[in-house]
C-alpha cells in the first residue's frame, strides 16, 4: 500500500463511495444543488453538479487534496522549483504568460525579462510581416505561413488557431506540417508560391526527425524554384530551445526566437511556438491569449481547494479514476471553433500523467492518468454517445460551449445549447425500464415483447459530466480554458505523486525506429530482430504483400 492509499482521505472514500445515491435522488434531494456545485470564474460558468458526489464526497475530496500537500506543490511550480525531478527543471510555463514585472527565478536568475525581449521579438515580426516590411526573396510580401512542427510544437499553435479563425486579421493563411509521411507537406505546399510562402520552423530539441526532415525537404522545395541559397533566410524561421543545431541546420540566427528547458512542449503555445498564432491573429490579439491563461493562473494560484475550478476538475476526474475504475474520460466541445481542443487535451493530459511510477521511481499501486478522447457535439452523439449512454464503462464527460455563437444564424445556436444540456440530463438521469415500458404502452408489441424492447431502451444514468459555459470563444476565453485543463493536469499529477512533466516514454520507440531505418532498403534481407519486425521489414523491401 502507498502512502497515497493509505491515507485516511483515501480510505475514508473509498468506503464512503458506495454510499452515495443516484444523481437522479441526490437533486430531489437538495433543490440548492447547482447552486452548492457551481462555480463562475474567468468567465466561465463551471456546473459540476451533475457528478455521482455528495457533500461529504467533495469534502473528502478535498481532505485528499491537502493531505497531498497540494496547496504548496501549487506554489513551488509558480516559485520555479525544480518540480521536473527527473530532469531537474523547473516548470514555468506560467512565466510565459506573467506581468511584465513579475520577478520568477530559475538557477537564481530573473526569467521575466528574456520572456518580455522574446514576446517583443515576436511583435516586431508580426508586424514586419503583416506590414510588408518582411519580404520574400523577390521582393514580395509573404502571403502564406507553413508551420513544420510536431507534438507540443505542432497541437498547440493548431488548434489555437482555428479556434480564433474569426480573429484572423486576414493577411496570411496558415497551413500546419506536422508527420513525416510525405503526403503531409506535399499536399500542404499544393498551390503555395515559393515567393510569397514563410516556414516557421517549430522543435524545442532541434533533433526531432519529423520536423528535420520536412524542413529539409521544405528548403529544397524553395531551392527547386530555383531560388538561392541566400533565399533561405527570407523564408525560414524557427523557434528552439537548441540555437547551435539551428544555426548549424542554415537558419539564420536573426530569424531564431529562444525557448526554454523549463517549458515543456505540451504547454509551450504560450511561447514563440505560438507564432504562427500571432501571425494569424495579430500581436495584440495574441497578448488576449496570454492575458486569459494569466487570469487562470491568479485563480488557480489564489483560490482556496474547494472554489477552485482546476482543482475540483482535477480532483473529481481522480475520483471516477480511482474510486469508480473509469479509464477513460471525453472532452465535448459545442463549438466547431473548438473542435480541435479535445485533441490537445489529450496530448497535454496523457503524455503528462501517463505515468506508473511515482517521483522516487516506485511502482504505483494506483491507476494514473486517464485515457482522454473526444470531439465536437452535435457530431459525437451520432458517434459515440450510444456508448457513453448506455456502455458498460463510465466514462466521465466535459461538455464546453460559449453561449453565443459567431455566426449566429436562425436556430442554430439554440439547437446547439439544447443538444449539449439535453445530453448531459439524459447521462444524469437515464431512463427507467417504468418509463421505457411506458413509452410503448400503444405500440402493437405483445406484452412480452413491450419487456424485452423496454429491458434494452433502459438507460442506467448517473453517469457524470461537468459543463463549462463561456460567453464567447475569444482569444482571452480560450487562453483561460487551456490553462485550466493545463492546471487540471498538475492536480493529478500532484495528487499521484507522479512527474507529469518528463516523458521518457516516447524515447525507446524512436530509437528502434532508427535502428529499423537503418535496414529498410530494397536488397537487404533483414534478420537482425524478431521474427516479426523482421517480416515486416523484409515486406517492406521487397515490396510485396
Ligand atoms: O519540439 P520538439 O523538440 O521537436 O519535440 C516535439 C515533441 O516530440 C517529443 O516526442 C515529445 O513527446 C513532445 O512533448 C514534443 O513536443
Amino acid at each position: 500500500m502507498s502512502h497515497l492509499t493509505e491515507s485516511s482521505a483515501w480510505q475514508a472514500l473509498s468506503s464512503h463511495q458506495p454510499s452515495i445515491k443516484h444523481m437522479r435522488e441526490l437533486f430531489k434531494e437538495d433543490p440548492q444543488r447547482f447552486e452548492k456545485m457551481s462555480l463562475k470564474s474567468c468567465g466561465f460558468l463551471f456546473d459540476y453538479s451533475k457528478n455521482r458526489l455528495d457533500d461529504k464526497a467533495l469534502e473528502l475530496l478535498i481532505e485528499l487534496a491537502n493531505s497531498a500537500n497540494l496547496p504548496a506543490k501549487i506554489k513551488a511550480m509558480f516559485a520555479g522549483e525544480a518540480i521536473n525531478t527527473t530532469e531537474n527543471r523547473a516548470v514555468l510555463h506560467t512565466a510565459l504568460r506573467a506581468d511584465s514585472n513579475a520577478d520568477i527565478r530559475v538557477n537564481g536568475e530573473n526569467i521575466v525579462p528574456e520572456v518580455q525581449q522574446t514576446l517583443a521579438k515576436m511583435e516586431q515580426f508580426v508586424a514586419d510581416v503583416h506590414q510588408g516590411t518582411w519580404k520574400g526573396h523577390t521582393g514580395k510580401t509573404i502571403t502564406d505561413i507553413v508551420s513544420i512542427g510536431i507534438g507540443g510544437s505542432f497541437l498547440g499553435p493548431k488548434i489555437a488557431s482555428q479556434a480564433l479563425r474569426p480573429f484572423w486579421t486576414g493577411h496570411l493563411n496558415c497551413h500546419f506540417v506536422a508527420n513525416v509521411d510525405a503526403t503531409s507537406i506535399v499536399e500542404k505546399l499544393k498551390g503555395l508560391d515559393p515567393e510569397t510562402t514563410l516556414f516557421v520552423m517549430s522543435s524545442k530539441s532541434f533533433s526531432t526527425q519529423e520536423t528535420l526532415t520536412n524542413t529539409l525537404s521544405a528548403r529544397k522545395w524553395l531551392l527547386d524554384s530555383g531560388a538561392e541559397q541566400s533565399a533561405v533566410a527570407k523564408h525560414f524561421v524557427a523557434i528552439t530551445s537548441n540555437v547551435p543545431k539551428a544555426t548549424e541546420f542554415g537558419i539564420d540566427a536573426n530569424n531564431i526566437f529562444p525557448m526554454w528547458d523549463w517549458v515543456g512542449g505540451r504547454y509551450s503555445m504560450w511561447s514563440a511556438i505560438g507564432l504562427p498564432v500571432a501571425l494569424l491573429i495579430g500581436f495584440n490579439a495574441f497578448r488576449e491569449l496570454l492575458a486569459g491563461a494569466a487570469e487562470m493562473d491568479e485563480h488557480f494560484a489564489t483560490q482556496p481547494l474547494e472554489q477552485n475550478m482546476p482543482v475540483l476538475m482535477g480532483m473529481i476526474s481522480l475520483w471516477y479514476s480511482n474510486f469508480y475504475g473509469s479509464q477513460s474520460q471525453v472532452v465535448l466541445t459545442y463549438d466547431h471553433y473548438l473542435r480541435g481542443l479535445p485533441a490537445y487535451i489529450q496530448q497535454l493530459d496523457m503524455e503528462s500523467n501517463g505515468k506508473s511510477v511515482n517521483l522516487a521511481g516506485d511502482e504505483l499501486d494506483y491507476t494514473t492518468g486517464p485515457i482522454i478522447w473526444g470531439g465536437e457535439g452535435t457530431n459525437g452523439q451520432h458517434a459515440y454517445h450510444q456508448l457513453i449512454h448506455q456502455g458498460t464503462a463510465l466514462i466521465p464527460a466535459d461538455f464546453i460551449m460559449p453561449l453565443n455563437s459567431h455566426n449566429p444564424l436562425g436556430e442554430h445556436h439554440a439547437q446547439l445549447a439544447s443538444n449539449c444540456f439535453g445530453q448531459t440530463q439524459a447521462l444524469m438521469q437515464g431512463r427507467t425500464y417504468e418509463e421505457s415500458l411506458a413509452e410503448l404502452a400503444n405500440s402493437s408489441l405483445s406484452d412480452a415483447e413491450k419487456d424485452v424492447i423496454a429491458k434494452h431502451k433502459v438507460m442506467p444514468g448517473n453517469r457524470p459530466s461537468n459543463t463549462i459555459l463561456m460567453d464567447k470563444l475569444t482569444p482571452k476565453t480560450l487562453g483561460s480554458l487551456i490553462a485550466l485543463y493545463e492546471h487540471r493536469t498538475f492536480v493529478q499529477g500532484a495528487i499521484w505523486d507522479i512527474n507529469s512533466f518528463d516523458q521518457w516514454g516516447v524515447e525507446l520507440g524512436k530509437v528502434l525506429g532508427v535502428n529499423v531505418l537503418a535496414e529498410l532498403n530494397p536488397s537487404n534481407q533483414c534478420n537482425k530482430f524478431d521474427a516479426s519486425t523482421n517480416a515486416l521489414i523484409n515486406c517492406f523491401n521487397s515490396n510485396q504483400i
